[in-house]
């Protein structure tokens, strides 16, 4: 885990080496004060002239202070650049991962671990590693200066250090334990109020704020909680190092006063000893606190791998080679979710031709939206083949195979952003014609000239300000642009009112006549104008027609079309 820390310090190290040596600098000049304080003790008493040793004593202050200030800003800069860096490698990969991973993983958690881990990461990679290293430095600097003094004084000094270092060390798998755990409480917090906002109108509607608020609250307070044993073990880990300084001063302290009655050691002597010992508690302060940041990274390492060592999908831009209607055909298709979950695709076949509109329909949980998962290959198939344009969905690469391919969800969601962005969203290349002629098919002009800045308004987080008609629309808008040689639309099991309803079936209708569209249809209409009707029940194809036949044949159609869709026209 450590390897994978440096990894991200790699890029910078140059910057950092730099930061560092200034920070040495500083340290030095730090480190000088004490024997410049001797001089001007030893002046004082020899009655010689102070002036020189106070000049020198002055500017080690002042260059010690320059000097360390711009190291440390260098060394803040780089530990931004670390966290941009590593920001931006962990979106990078989530954006690319495979739908079965994202599936199991939250996406408050997710957000936690670009917002909260990442700066943890900064904090040991620039403190911790840097400073630790010129803590290091002046701790064996003033052990040097102080050997110079009196070895018996020294002794005494590392004999404390040694044994409070060795009491630290035993505290810090415990410091990272807890690091892990609070972090992962930040994420538990995020993935509550993460499901809160997204069902923000359910969780109004069912009046259930305050059980929202309070399950928030919970996760809250167990962040804190957690925090809290981290704090309780760095404070710990504070109190053995203030401790071990006090001893060794009380110690050095008697030792050495007994050492300047006997005349053996200089009283200048013994103070400049003082003052190092004092200067030690800065440098082993910085070095414990380094080790509790170290373990505060490792935790958030730990947290940003798990993401990192998650495959991806592979990435490529695809050429927009043809923009002819493609088939589709699944041939004894078997699919589970996981090993564990049963069978959603039990050996399902049918085929569909090049353009005209195919719908999908069963009872709910026959796999239909599956069908459309695995088209778009968010999961991969187990058994059977699935053929688009004539060619194993396998050996198509993936970038090609979806810029084939117009998606549109149940709930069509609409992005954040102006209607002309969400238009574009799938085709930035589009033309201002190709534009106007898709929101003409998708009958979107009324829309459009109903907006208070047309194409330029914004449709707000989530398309909030369009009716579920609207967004399906500028969901089909979006797939047509793209010139989808196969369309999939999940239909809205929400209500349309009538002008809606048949301003979609046109649109349908129409995009059918040179496109393949592939609908799961929730409403009698749209099954009436369809070419051919494929029936799914229990992860399989039980049967295949018009709707004309499949009210003579099939029984479960017969219910389907009587009860489950919406009894708009008469049988
Ligand atoms: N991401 C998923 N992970 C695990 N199981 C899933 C997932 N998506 C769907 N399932 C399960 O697979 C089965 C088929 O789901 P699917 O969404 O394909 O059915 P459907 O026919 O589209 O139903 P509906 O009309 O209600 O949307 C269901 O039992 C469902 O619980």
């Amino acid at each position: 885990m450590v390897k994978e820390l440096l990894v991200h310090l790699r890029p910078h190290r140059k910057i950092l080496v730099v930061g560092g040596l200034l920070g040495l600098v500083g340290s030095a000049a730090g480190l000088a004060m004490p024997l410049l304080a001797k001089y001007v003790v030893d002046a004082f008493g020899e009655d010689r002239p102070m002036t020189g040793p106070l000049l020198w004593l002055t500017v080690a202050v002042l260059v010690g202070a320059v000097v360390a200030a711009g190291g440390s800003y260098l060394m803040e800069r780089t530990g931004e650049n670390i966290v941009l860096g590593a920001r931006r490698g962990l979106v990078d990969r989530m954006l690319r991962l495979r739908v079965a991973d994202v599936d199991r993983l939250n996406p408050g958690d997710l957000l936690s671990r670009v917002t909260s881990d990442t700066t943890l990461l900064r904090a040991v990679l620039t403190n911790g590693i840097v400073e630790s290293i010129s803590a290091a430095f002046m701790l064996v600097g003033a052990i040097v200066m102080m050997a110079t003094m009196d070895g018996v004084l020294l002794l005494v000094t590392l004999g404390v250090v040694a044994v409070v270092g060795g009491l630290v060390g035993l505290l810090m798998p415990r410091i990272q334990r807890a690091q892990t755990q609070a972090q992962e409480a930040v994420g538990e917090m995020g993935s509550v109020l993460d499901r809160a906002l997204q069902a923000y109108r359910t969780v109004k509607a069912s009046g259930a704020e305050e059980r929202e608020i309070a399950v928030v609250a919970d996760a809250a307070g167990r962040a804190r909680d957690r925090g809290l044993r981290v704090a309780g073990w760095t404070s710990l880990a504070g109190v053995a190092t203030f401790m071990a300084v006090q001893i060794a001063f009380v110690a050095v302290l008697g030792v050495g006063g007994a050492r300047v009655a006997a005349g053996t050691l200089a009283v200048s002597s013994l103070i400049a000893f003082l003052l190092y010992l004092f200067y030690l508690v800065a440098p082993i302060g910085q070095l414990v606190q380094g080790a509790v940041q170290l373990q505060q990274g490792l935790a958030a390492m730990r947290r940003i791998k798990e993401i990192e060592d998650l495959p991806a999908e592979p990435t490529g831009v695809a050429a927009h080679a043809s923009a002819e209607a493609i088939g589709v055909i699944f041939q004894d298709v078997t699919f589970r979710y996981g090993d564990d979950r049963p069978m959603v695709h039990d050996g399902v076949s049918f085929t569909v031709p090049p353009r005209g509109l195919t719908a999908l329909v069963g009872p709910s949980g026959a796999g239909k939206s599956t069908v459309f998962s695995l088209i778009e290959r968010f999961y991969e198939h187990q058994g059977g083949t699935i053929t688009v344009g004539g060619r194993d969905i396998r050996d198509w690469p993936l970038a090609e195979l979806r810029a084939a391919l117009g998606y549109v969800e149940q709930d069509a969601p609409v992005l954040a952003g102006t209607l002309r962005e969400n238009l574009l969203f799938a085709a930035r290349d589009a033309t201002e014609d190709e534009l106007r002629d898709a929101i003409a098919r998708t009958r979107l002009d009324d829309l459009v000239s109903r907006l208070p800045e047309g194409l330029e308004t914004p449709v707000g987080h989530r398309g909030v300000l369009l009716s579920g008609g609207e967004r399906q629309r500028v969901a089909i808008a979006r797939a047509l642009l793209r010139r989808a040689r196969l369309l999939l639309l999940d239909e809205a099991t929400s209500q349309l009112d009538a002008v809606n309803e048949l301003r979609l079936r046109e649109v349908v209708a129409d995009a059918a006549k040179d496109t393949t569209v592939l609908v799961i249809a929730h409403r009698l209409s749209t099954v009436t104008g369809a070419d051919r009707i494929v029936v799914m029940d229990g992860g399989r194809v039980r049967a295949v027609g018009t709707h004309d036949e499949l009210l003579g044949q099939d029984d479960l159609y017969r219910e389907l079309a009587a009860t489950q869709f919406l009894a708009g026209q008469p049988l």
